[in-house]
C-alpha cells in the first residue's frame, strides 16, 4: 500500500536510520519528536544525545533523504537539538546532583599538555551549547585558572544550613575551581598531598555546579592520590589520558591505563599531543619531529581509540599563557580543530556509554 503523509509515516520512513555510533534506530532512541506537516513541508525535532555530535550533519541529511522518499514532500525542516544523557551511576559511589557526566583527564608525567588538553575540550564543549564545570586537581601545576584567563578570580564561599557552599568563578562558559585557588604557590608540595583528598571532595561536593552536562577533572599527572581519591568518589564517565609521543611517556601511559581500569574507570581513549611541528611562520609545514603515526601506534598498543593529535604551535602556548584557548582565539589553526575533533569524540563516546554500555 502506498504511503500517505502522516507523522506516524514520517516516523515510519525515519525507523531505519540509525545513529551511525550507537547503531540503534533513531526512532526506537526517541531522538526524533514534535514531527509536524504543513503543505508539503515535514518539520521535526531531531533530539541528539550531544550538542557536540561530530556526526551531526550526516545524520541531518540521512534523515531528509528518508523523509524525501514519501510522495507529497516538498520541503523537510529539522530543528536539531540535543539531551546529554546521564552516566551510569554506581552502587558504592556518590554521584553529584545535577552533574550528568565527569570525566577526568589525566597524564602519565608532567608537561605534555594536560591541562591544556582539557581546558581546549571543556571550552570547545561550552561553545557547542553544553553546561560545562572544571576542577583543576593539579596540585603540582595548577594552572588551568590562567588558561581560562580566570587567574584573578576569586571563589565566593555562602554560609548555608548544610554547610560552606563554592560558588565556582566561569569565563568561556566553563565553570571552574582550582587548586591554585587554596594552596599558597610558595607552600612545597609535599605539604599539599595530606590537603588533597579533602579538597578534591570539597571542590566535588560543596561547590555550586548547578546543572551539568560535563565536569572536567584536570588531575595531577601520575598514579597517585588525587586518581585514586575521584575515582573511590564520584561514579566518572571516563578518564581521557594525554600523552607525548616519546617512548617514556608511552610507558607512562600504559601504567596510568592499568590504573584507571584497576580502579573500574572507563578509558574513552588516548590523546596525543606535541605530535608534530607546526612552525609559525609557515603553517602549511609540519615536522613531524617524532616520527610519524606514533599516536596510531601508541593507541593501537594500548589497544585504546586514539581521540586525536594535536600538533605543537607557538599560538597553543602562547594562548594558554593569556588566557585565551585556542579553540577560541585561532579556531581555524591545525590545533584548534584537532582539539575540537577531540571533545567531539569524547562527548561521543560518553553518550555511547551512558545510553549502550561500554
Ligand atoms: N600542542 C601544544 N603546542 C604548543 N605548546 C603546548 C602544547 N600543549 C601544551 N603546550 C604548552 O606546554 C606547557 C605545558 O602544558 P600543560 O601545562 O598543559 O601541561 P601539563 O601536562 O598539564 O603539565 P603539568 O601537569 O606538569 O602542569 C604549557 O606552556 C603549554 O602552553
Amino acid at each position: 500500500m502506498p504511503l500517505t503523509l502522516s507523522p506516524a509515516s514520517v516516523l515510519d520512513v525515519l525507523r531505519p536510520v540509525e545513529d551511525p555510533e550507537l547503531r540503534r534506530s533513531l526512532v526506537e532512541l526517541n531522538m526524533i519528536r514534535n514531527v509536524e506537516i504543513q503543505a508539503g513541508t515535514v518539520r521535526f525535532t531531531l533530539v541528539l544525545t550531544t550538542p557536540s555530535c561530530p556526526l551531526r550533519e550526516f545524520i541531518v541529511d540521512d534523515c531528509k533523504k528518508a523523509v524525501f522518499a514519501l510522495p507529497g514532500v516538498a520541503d523537510v525542516q529539522v530543528d536539531v537539538t540535543a539531551e546529554t544523557p546521564q552516566q551510569k551511576s554506581l552502587p558504592d559511589r556518590t554521584g553529584i546532583p545535577g552533574v550528568k557526566n565527569i570525566i577526568a583527564v589525566s597524564s602519565g608525567k608532567g608537561g605534555v599538555g594536560k591541562s591544556t588538553v582539557a581546558v581546549n575540550i571543556a571550552v570547545a564543549l561550552a561553545e557547542a551549547g553544553s553546561a560545562v564545570g572544571m576542577i583543576d586537581a593539579d596540585i603540582y601545576g595548577p594552572n588551568v585558572p590562567t588558561m581560562l584567563g580566570l587567574q584573578n578570580a576569586i571563589i565566593e564561599v555562602r554560609k548555608t544550613p548544610q554547610g560552606d557552599v563554592l560558588e565556582p568563578p566561569s569565563n568561556y562558559g566553563v565553570k571552574m575551581v582550582s587548586m591554585g585557588f587554596l594552596i599558597d604557590p610558595d607552600q612545597p608540595v609535599v605539604w599539599r598531598g595530606p590537603m588533597l583528598n579533602g579538597i578534591i571532595r570539597q571542590f566535588l561536593y560543596q561547590a555550586d555546579w548547578g546543572e551539568l552536562d560535563y565536569l572536567i577533572v584536570d588531575l595531577p599527572p601520575g598514579t597517585g592520590d588525587a586518581q585514586l581519591t575521584l575515582a573511590q568518589a564520584v561514579p566518572m564517565a571516563g578518564v581521557v589520558i594525554v600523552t607525548t609521543p616519546q617512548t617514556v611517556a608511552l610507558q607512562d601511559a600504559r601504567r596510568g591505563l592499568k590504573m584507571f581500569q584497576n580502579l573500574g574507570v572507563h578509558v574513552l581513549g588516548v590523546v596525543e599531543n606535541m605530535s608534530y611541528f607546526i612552525p609559525p611562520d609557515l603553517p602549511d609545514r609540519r615536522y613531524d619531529i617524532f616520527g610519524s603515526q606514533g599516536g596510531e601506534r601508541m593507541a593501537q598498543e594500548l589497544n585504546l581509540p586514539l581521540l586525536g593529535c594535536v600538533p605543537l604551535e607557538l599560538n597553543v602556548r602562547e594562548g594558554g599563557d593569556a588566557g585565551l584557548p585556542i579553540v577560541l582565539n585561532y579556531p581555524d589553526s591545525a590545533s584548534a580543530q584537532a582539539l575540537r575533533h577531540i571533545a567531539q569524540q569524547v562527548a561521543a563516546k560518553v553518550s555511547i556509554a551512558a545510553l549502550i554500555g561500554i
